[in-house]
C-alpha cells in the first residue's frame, strides 16, 4: 500500500504511480530535507532506489550497492563488485547502473562487466555470482536493473554500439542456476538456430551482411515489466548493430527482433509475440525506454495495453495481450517518419535513409526519450516523461566494414562500430528538454513543462496528484499531475537524471532521489554550474536538515601556449571525432559534464597528451587506453585539433 517502492518501477505494471497522498498539491511547498547520502562517486547516477522493510538500496556508478537506513539516512552496508576500470571503455554511455531487483532477504545487481550478483540484503555479503556473458571477450556491459519474476531474477545486457549479440537470461534467485536464455536476433545461418522465433527472425535479415559477426544487436539494456493474468513478461529490445541497415543487411529486411516490444514466457523465456516499433532501423532508434501496462477504454471498450514512448519519437499504444498495433502518434517533430499506418508500419521519409547525404535526424541516437523514467496515472489517465531533441547529423560510412580496427575510421579507438559517421556537417535542428504529460486514449499532450536543457529526470505520480521530477539544472521539481502547475522546488548538488521514489515510514511519507550527472548526454555536456559528488536527498513534509554543500565546476582557461602544426588540424579532427568527442565533447564549445573538456586542460597535459593517452594514469577512472590503437603521431594531429579550436573560439581581444 505504498509503505515500499519494491521494484524497479514500482510495480510489475512498471507504472510508478504511488497510492500515497500525505504530500498533495496544496502541502508539498512544506517539503524539506530530512538526510543526505554521500554515494562518493563522480559519474552518472541513473538508479532507482528500492525501499524495502526501512532499508534503501540504491546503486552508483561501476555497479556499487548502497544498503541505507530510511529513518536515520546512514549506511548499513556497502557492497563493490569490483568491476576493473578498464570496463568503462566497454560502455557507450556512462559507467551507470539503473538499481537492484530486491527479493526474498536477496539483493540483485548486474556488474557494468556482466556479472549478475546475489547479496544478502542484511549483511552486503555476496551469496553467489553468475558471469552472465554468452562470450566475455565481448564488449558487453549490464547497467540495468535485474527484475525478479516467479522466483527467477531477469537480466539482459548493453553493448550495441560496440558489436555485439542482445539476449535476456533468467536465473534461480535461490542458486543462480540459469533458468533460461532468450537471444532478440539469429546467429549466423550455418550454425542451429536456438529456437523456432530465431529461425523466423532470420528471414528478415540479409547474410551477406554478415550480421553475426557484428553481433546484429538487439540488446535488453532497461525496460523488462510483467502480467501477472497474462503471465507474460514484455521487454523493449535496442538498435541493431551496426546502426547502418545497408551495412548490417545490404537486400534490406525488418532485421528482427530489434527496436522492438516482445512478449515472453517467464517460465521458460519462449517468444510469445512481438511488435517492432523501428523496422530495419538506421538511427539507434531503441526500444528498451520503460514499458508501462495499463488498462485503459477506448472506444468504449476495457482494453489491456502497453504505454510506450521509444526513442524515435512516436508515443505508442500496443494491445498486451497480443501485441497489435494500435496507435501512435509523434510527441516530439520527427522528420524521419510521417506516422504510422493501420497496420502499424512508419511511414518513413526516403531522406533518412540516403546513402549519399547526411540527415539531420530528429529524434537523433540521444532519443526523444531515452532510459528516464517515465510514470503513469490511473486516475488522471496521464502519462508523464521527459521529452528531448540532442540534435546530431548521421551519415553512412561508405568505408566501413566491421572491425576494420583502423584508427580514424568507423571502428573507432573507442570500440564503436557503427557503420555510420556522426555530425559530419554541423546539425541544425535545437536543442530541448521538456516534461510531457500524454494522454494516451486521445494521443496527444495535455501539458508540458519546458526545462533548460535536454537529459532531465525520470518521473514519479502520486494518488494525490503530484508529479516529482529532477532536472538537468540540478533542481527536483514537484507539479500538479492535472495541469502541471509548478508547485515546488529544491536545489540539487548536480544535475539530476535518475527517477525520485516515495514511501512511507512510520506514518511519515518520503520521496528520495539518487542525483549525478552523467549518462551518455551528461558525459561531455551540462546543464548547471554544479558538479556535487553523487547524493541521495530525502525528503519530507516539515523535513529542516540542512543541505550539504554543493561543489561547483572549477572555471579554467582555454588552453593555450603549446605548440602545434595547424597543417595537422584536419586530420586531428577526424581522429578526434572518432576516438574522443564521445566522452569530451567539442574543446572549448561544450563545457565538460562528467568528464572533463580537453580545451579547458592545462597546458603541461595537452603537451604531454601521450602520457594520457596511452597506458595513462586515468584508466583507473575508465579511461581507455589507446596502446595500438592510436600512433603517436596520431595524437600529436589530435593535441593539433584540440589547440587548434581553442585558439579558434578564444575571444578576440
Ligand atoms: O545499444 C545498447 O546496447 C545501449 C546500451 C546503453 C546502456 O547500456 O547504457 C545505452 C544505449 N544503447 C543507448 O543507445 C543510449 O542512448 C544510452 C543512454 C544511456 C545512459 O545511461 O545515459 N545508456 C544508453
Ligand atoms: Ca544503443
Amino acid at each position: 500500500a505504498g509503505g515500499e517502492w519494491p521494484s524497479h518501477g514500482y510495480d510489475d505494471a512498471g507504472t510508478r504511480f504511488s497510492p500515497l497522498t500525505q504530500i498533495t498539491p496544496d502541502n508539498v511547498k512544506e517539503m524539506g530535507l530530512v538526510w543526505s547520502y554521500d554515494l562518493e562517486s563522480t559519474r552518472g547516477v541513473e538508479a532507482t532506489p528500492i525501499v524495502v522493510d526501512g532499508v534503501m538500496y540504491v546503486t552508483a556508478p561501476w555497479s556499487i550497492v548502497h544498503a541505507v537506513d530510511v529513518r536515520s539516512g546512514r549506511n548499513i552496508w556497502t557492497y563493490d563488485p569490483g568491476v576493473p576500470r578498464e570496463k568503462g571503455k566497454d560502455a557507450c554511455c556512462d559507467v551507470v547502473n539503473r538499481g537492484v531487483a530486491v527479493y526474498g532477504g536477496k539483493v540483485f545487481v548486474g556488474s557494468l562487466d556482466g556479472r549478475l550478483l546475489a547479496i544478502d540484503a542484511k549483511t552486503g555479503r555476496k551469496l553467489w555470482e553468475q558471469n552472465t556473458l554468452i562470450d566475455s571477450s565481448k564488449p558487453y556491459t549490464i547497467t540495468g536493473a535485474p527484475r525478479v519474476i516467479k522466483g527467477k531474477v531477469i537480466i539482459g545486457n548493453g553493448g550495441a554500439e560496440y558489436g555485439v549479440r542482445g539476449y535476456i537470461t533468467a536465473y534461480d534467485t535461490d542458486t543462480g542456476r540459469q533458468a533460461w536464455r532468450w537471444f532478440t536476433v539469429p546467429g549466423n545461418p550455418d550454425q542451429p538456430f536456438e529456437d523456432a522465433s530465431m529461425a523466423a527472425a532470420a528471414k528478415t535479415w540479409d547474410p551477406a551482411g554478415k550480421y553475426w559477426e557484428a553481433g546484429g544487436g538487439g540488446t535488453v539494456w532497461n525496460s523488462m515489466v510483467y502480467d501477472a493474468e497474462l503471465d507474460l513478461m514484455y521487454i523493449g529490445t535496442g538498435n541493431p548493430s551496426p546502426w547502418s541497415h545497408r551495412k548490417r543487411s545490404p537486400a534490406g529486411g525488418d532485421n528482427l527482433y530489434t527496436a522492438s516490444i516482445v512478449a515472453l514466457k517467464p517460465d521458460t523465456g519462449e517468444y510469445v509475440w512481438h511488435y517492432q516499433q523501428t523496422p530495419a532501423d538506421n538511427w539507434d532508434y531503441t526500444s528498451t525506454q520503460d514499458l508501462i501496462l495499463a488498462d485503459i477504454k477506448l472506444e468504449g471498450k476495457p482494453r489491456k495495453v502497453i504505454l510506450h514512448a521509444p526513442k524515435n519519437g512516436f508515443f505508442f499504444v500496443i494491445d498486451r495481450t497480443n501485441g497489435k498495433f494500435i496507435s501512435a502518434q509523434n510527441f516530439v517533430p520527427v522528420n524521419w517518419a510521417t506516422g504510422y499506418d493501420a497496420n502499424g508500419r512508419p511511414i518513413e521519409n526516403p531522406a533518412a535513409r540516403d546513402p549519399d547525404k547526411p540527415f539531420d535526424a530528429t529524434p537523433g541516437p540521444f532519443g526523444a526519450h531515452n532510459w528516464h523514467s517515465m510514470s503513469y496515472s490511473p486516475q488522471t489517465g496521464l502519462a508523464y516523461f521527459p521529452a528531448q531533441n540532442v540534435p546530431l547529423v548521421l551519415q553512412e560510412d561508405k568505408s566501413w566494414a566491421y572491425n576494420k580496427a583502423k584508427p580514424g575510421q568507423a571502428m573507432s579507438g573507442i570500440g564503436w562500430n557503427l557503420g555510420m559517421l556522426v555530425n559530419t556537417r554541423p546539425p541544425t535542428s535545437q536543442p530541448f528538454g521538456r516534461l510531457i504529460a500524454w494522454d494516451p486514449v486521445a494521443q496527444k499532450e495535455v501539458w508540458r513543462k519546458e526545462h533548460v536543457s535536454p537529459w532531465n529526470g525520470g518521473t514519479l505520480v502520486t494518488a494525490s496528484n503530484v508529479v516529482f521530477q529532477g532536472t538537468a539544472d540540478a533542481r527536483l521539481m514537484a507539479f500538479d499531475a492535472r495541469d502541471g502547475k509548478e508547485l515546488w522546488s529544491a536545489p540539487m548538488g548536480t544535475g539530476v537524471i535518475a527517477a525520485p521514489v516515495t514511501y512511507e515510514v512510520d506514518g511519515r511519507q518520503y520521496v528520495s532521489i539518487a542525483v549525478g550527472w552523467g549518462g551518455v548526454y551528461g558525459l561531455s555536456a551540462r546543464a548547471s554550474e554544479r558538479r556535487t559528488p553523487g547524493t541521495v536527498y530525502t525528503f519530507a513534509l516539515g523535513g529542516n536538515a540542512k543541505m550539504p554543500p554543493f561543489v561547483e565546476y572549477q572555471v579554467n582557461n582555454l588552453v593555450s601556449g603549446v605548440k602545434y602544426k595547424p597543417d595537422d588540424v584536419p586530420e586531428g579532427t577526424a581522429l578526434y571525432v572518432m576516438n574522443c568527442a564521445f566522452c569530451h565533447g567539442v574543446p572549448g564549445v561544450d563545457k565538460g559534464g562528467a568528464i572533463p573538456n580537453l580545451g579547458y586542460s592545462a597546458a603541461t597535459t595537452i603537451e604531454h597528451l601521450d602520457r594520457f593517452v596511452f597506458e595513462g594514469p586515468f584508466v583507473s577512472r575508465g579511461m581507455p587506453d589507446f596502446t595500438g590503437k592510436l600512433t603517436p603521431g596520431e595524437v600529436e594531429k589530435i593535441k593539433a585539433f584540440i589547440l587548434g579550436t581553442a585558439d579558434a573560439v578564444r575571444p578576440k581581444k
